[in-house]
């Protein structure tokens, strides 16, 4: 007890915190993210996904008409078109001749809960703005209203269906706990008020619980065989995992005049949620760098199916800058398979934003991987590891993977890992500040935790004295986004050469990343800190300098963001001998790679010891 209370001393008084990060860890709201052994395991055993599914099919099934269906629009499905509940509510909406209306909810507190970092909520609310303009062409409304107490959501939400006398409503299932607890409430409290709740898979291609294992019907905790299968199943029946969901039918222009549901057009998308402003400066960057809207994401998506890399496109530029050339055999995608690991360029999609906030669905992702006549004559999708498309699209496959690991193990959004035999690692830092030690061994002493607390923020502002690292870390400062594999560099640096807890890394990354997503970012790191499904091995740790050499082969990756080193060329770039540092004001390494990766090996080798 006293060790922990010391550690939350140690770690408060070294930096204190920005106003708005303040205000969004405030002692008024501070939820526990890690839970016990015995609840993850009693999670485990009854997935909430699975009491979603039969709560929506023992709620009411054939409601009264009502006077207007609801589509209640989260966080992850910001687009019009191809999205499965809006499309749904709009086809029942047309059938009975009632208005369509959309609703959209701001909580606060869940983007404490969750780590949303401001950069994520400035572009959820700039989609929003774009979204509002579109549907009031369709004179459909979009009421956006803010809830403050977390709690109160489930009430508010049914308030608002009586208000505007719906008794049907549809939403796309999210799949963190958190969310599938609340919309449980939601089907409970619909129920007793005669309310048929719609909830339905839009997310993944391929939604949880169709690839299982063949023993048990369980959920894939290996990556390879769930991606087999996931292509069979998705070529065995493409007209219904790749549908382009029909666009919403406009409502009469008589809903502007109807004294109940016109003033939803007049609620604003508010600028901004208290404690998650951007500054100016950094606001209009983000809308430089990731503009908002379906059309931007459409345009982005196809230049990366059509054009060429580009190295004035490796940092935080308009993704749509004129000069791409299209090339259909050295496009991005055509020469992903080979590339797709270099950060010095635009070898990736940089599609993730969208994905994360639904501005673009996934399914759009992997139709656009095949021509319309493949689409159109039964053609079958590339899912394999020889060509550009086909890894590229194994990619999706991950992301559908780890959203079928957060629904199937849903332990892992509870701050616990997929593999509890590495529960008691010991790491010199703390799990995630302001939270209890659950069960990691703590680290001994206050110079241990004052070292661990130094070295956290180091690894933070980009300042380890490794250059990619460095870099890495800097461009997920500047942008809000990093190439996957600097990712994975920077989260093994962390967990293996620092030995800080992996939920040290897991937080940060999700309060400064724009594509922001539990499932993925609790995947990555969980893979790099070999406690994940299907993880790296935990004696297999990357050597910054190896991995640099090959993610950077220019250099001009590490010269952009570490300009100290921007004179440096040659090997000294990846690997600055202390002569150089010193001449040149950049850090000396931080840590022997060599000695720590010994102590992380010998410590996950029998967790517990030091
Ligand atoms: C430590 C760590 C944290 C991560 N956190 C997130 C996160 O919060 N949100 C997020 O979307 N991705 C996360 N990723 C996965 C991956 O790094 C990003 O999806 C990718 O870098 C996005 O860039 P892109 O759109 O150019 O990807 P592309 O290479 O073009 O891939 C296309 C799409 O496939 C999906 N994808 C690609 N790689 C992965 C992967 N390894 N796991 C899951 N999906 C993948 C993404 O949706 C991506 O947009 C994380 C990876 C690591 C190692």
């Amino acid at each position: 007890m006293l060790r922990r209370a010391m550690m939350k001393r140690t770690l408060s008084s070294a930096n204190p915190a920005p106003a708005s990060k303040r205000l969004r860890s405030s002692a008024a709201f501070n939820p526990n993210k890690i839970a016990t052994v015995e609840a993850a395991a009693a999670i485990d055993a009854d997935p909430p996904l699975h009491k979603l599914l039969e709560a929506v099919k023992d709620g009411v099934q054939t409601p009264r008409t009502g006077k207007s269906i609801v589509y209640w629009m989260r966080m992850g499905d910001l687009r019009i078109s191809d999205n499965r509940a809006l499309s749904l509510a709009s086809a029942h909406a047309k059938e009975r001749d009632i208005p369509l209306i959309v609703l959209f909810l701001l909580s606060p507190q869940d983007y404490v809960a969750h780590d949303r970092g401001p950069r994520r909520i400035d572009f959820t609310l700039r989609n929003l703005a774009s979204i509002k303009g579109s549907l009031a062409a369709l004179h459909i409304p979009l009421h956006t209203s803010t809830q403050p107490n977390r709690r109160a959501v489930p009430h508010e939400f049914v308030s608002f269906l009586e208000r505007v006398n719906a008794l049907t409503f549809y939403a796309n299932i999210e799949y963190e706990v958190d969310e599938l607890r609340r919309d449980l409430q939601v089907c409970d409290a619909a129920k007793s008020q005669g309310i048929s709740a719609k909830f339905v898979h839009d997310k993944c291609v391929v939604e949880p619980g169709v690839v299982v294992t063949g023993a048990n019907n369980k959920t894939y905790a290996v990556y390879t065989p769930y991606q087999k299968l996931w292509l069979t199943k998705l070529n065995a029946d493409i007209p219904h995992y790749l549908e382009d969901c029909p666009a919403p039918h406009a409502n009469s222009e008589s809903v502007r005049d109807s004294p109940e549901l016109s003033g939803l057009f007049d609620s604003l998308v508010p600028e901004s949620v208290p404690g998650f402003e951007l500054d100016a400066a950094d606001r209009a960057k983000m809308e430089e760098v990731w503009p908002a809207g379906e059309t931007k994401a459409q345009d982005i998506l196809k230049r990366f199916i059509s054009t060429k890399s580009r190295s004035c496109q490796l940092a935080a530029v308009d993704p749509l800058a004129a000069g791409a050339q299209d090339s259909e055999k050295r496009s991005r995608i055509a020469v992903y398979d080979s590339e797709r690991d270099r950060a010095d360029r635009d070898t990736t999609s940089r599609i993730s934003p969208y994905l994360a906030a639904g501005v673009l669905s996934a399914r759009a992702c992997v139709r656009a991987t095949m021509s319309g006549t493949a689409l159109a004559t039964g053609g079958k999708v590339d899912g394999g590891r020889t060509t550009g498309i086909g890894r590229w699209v194994q990619e999706i496959a991950w992301r559908d993977f780890y959203n079928c690991i957060l629904a199937g193990y849903p332990r892992v959004s509870m701050g616990r890992p997929f593999l509890e035999k590495y529960a008691n690692v010991r790491w010199e830092g703390p799990p995630v500040e302001d939270t209890a030690y659950a069960d990691s061994s703590p680290p001994t002493s206050p110079v241990d935790l004052a070292l661990a607390e130094a070295n956290i923020e180091k690894w933070k502002s980009g300042h380890t004295g490794f250059p990619i690292v460095d870099a890495a870390m800097r461009c997920l400062n500047e942008m809000g986004w990093v190439h996957n594999r600097m990712r994975m560099i920077c989260a093994m640096f962390l967990v293996k050469d620092l030995m800080i807890d992996w939920r040290v890394g897991e937080k940060y990354f999700m309060e400064k990343l724009i594509d922001g997503d539990l499932a993925s970012n609790n995947g990555g790191w969980q893979w790099s800190a070999s406690t994940g499904v299907d993880p790296c091995p935990y004696f297999r740790i990357f050597n910054p300098y190896l991995q640099s050499a090959k993610a950077d082969p220019t250099g001009d990756f590490i010269r952009h963001y570490v300009p100290e080193l921007a004179a440096v060329r040659g090997p000294d770039l990846h690997k600055p001998s202390a002569s150089i540092a010193n001449k040149l004001g950049y850090p000396l390494p931080i840590v022997k790679h060599d000695e720590a990766r010994d102590r992380a090996i010998r410590r996950f080798k029998e967790p517990g010891t030091a």
